[in-house]
């Protein structure tokens, strides 16, 4: 089976500004990997790479076996979701009003649309069994808008287990929730990977949301690939280091890294 992404040599800039150097990348079906890298680093860019909204200035990219350039980009976005704070917010702003079910249920096509009514029973059992996944049954009824941040993250993952991605992108999902919420977040994303036929990719600048669902990673420095591979061979004392310019130790509990700051000379 081909690759789900293949970048070779991509390089991207902007008003001669190199912000994405010599990236060569590729993730096959079965892998969960991590996008890993300090703000400004380049990872926003790189996903909208892959996603199509941006096209490199030179190097090639393959999604889903489907070289850009070639191919009809709305068929290639309908294989891939992308779950943000950015995302919930416009759930809230343009459907609100919408209960968590017809969100969910908003899945199934993939369209950013939601269908206010007509929603089939297949549909209705299906959003029902997500929500039932990310512990949100009990608020199918609710408003939208009446949701806590980690709880409308965890109703957009019921929304993405409606659709049939084969790539799920999750864009620093835990932006802003407390230590119970980020963890339910988590767990949602851990049934997602073990139910789901879908890849993960993971976004983030806090390593310690890595649980071990999570295979490989792709460290990211000023635009370059700083490491990839191995979640453990990318996550080190050295690698994180030098991405975050300040001493890091790492120590991994249970396949999952936390990090510890060395001393604070840094901002001194
Ligand atoms: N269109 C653009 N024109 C000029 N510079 C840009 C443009 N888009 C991004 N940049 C710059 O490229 C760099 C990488 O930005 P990017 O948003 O990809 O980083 P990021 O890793 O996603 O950061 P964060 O973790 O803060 O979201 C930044 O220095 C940013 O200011």
């Amino acid at each position: 089976m081909a690759p789900l992404i293949e970048l070779d040599h991509i390089n991207f800039s902007r008003n001669g500004q190199n912000i994405l150097q010599d990236i060569s990348w590729r993730v096959e079906s079965g892998q969960n990997w991590a996008l890993i890298g300090a703000n400004g680093s380049g990872k926003t860019t790189l996903l909208n790479i892959i996603t199509g909204y941006l096209w490199p200035s030179s190097g090639h990219v393959r999604v889903l076996g489907q070289e850009y350039g070639h191919v009809d980009l709305r068929e290639i976005r309908k294989a891939i979701g992308w779950v943000s704070v950015s995302l919930g917010d416009w759930f809230f702003s343009h459907h609100g009003d919408n209960t968590v079910l017809q969100v969910v249920a908003s899945g199934r096509d993939s369209s950013i649309g939601v269908p206010y009514r007509n929603i089939s029973d297949d549909t209705k059992n299906d959003a029902t069994k997500a929500l039932e996944a990310v512990r949100m049954a009990d608020k199918a009824e609710r408003a939208y808008r009446l949701l806590s941040q980690g709880e409308r993250q965890r109703v957009l993952l019921a929304r993405a287990y409606m659709a049939s991605f084969r790539l799920l992108i999750l864009d620093e999902p835990c932006t802003g929730l407390d230590i119970p919420s980020r963890e339910m977040v988590l767990d949602s994303i851990e049934r997602l990977a073990h139910e789901g036929q879908i890849a993960l990719l993971y976004v983030t600048h806090h390593v310690e949301e890595l649980r071990n669902i999570f295979s490989h990673g792709l460290l990211l420095d000023h635009g370059r690939i700083l490491q990839q591979g191995r979640l453990d061979h990318v996550i080190t004392n050295q690698t994180l280091s030098d991405a975050f310019g300040m001493p890091i130790e790492v120590q991994w509990d249970h396949g999952r890294p936390w990090v510890k700051v060395i001393h604070s000379t840094y901002f001194h």
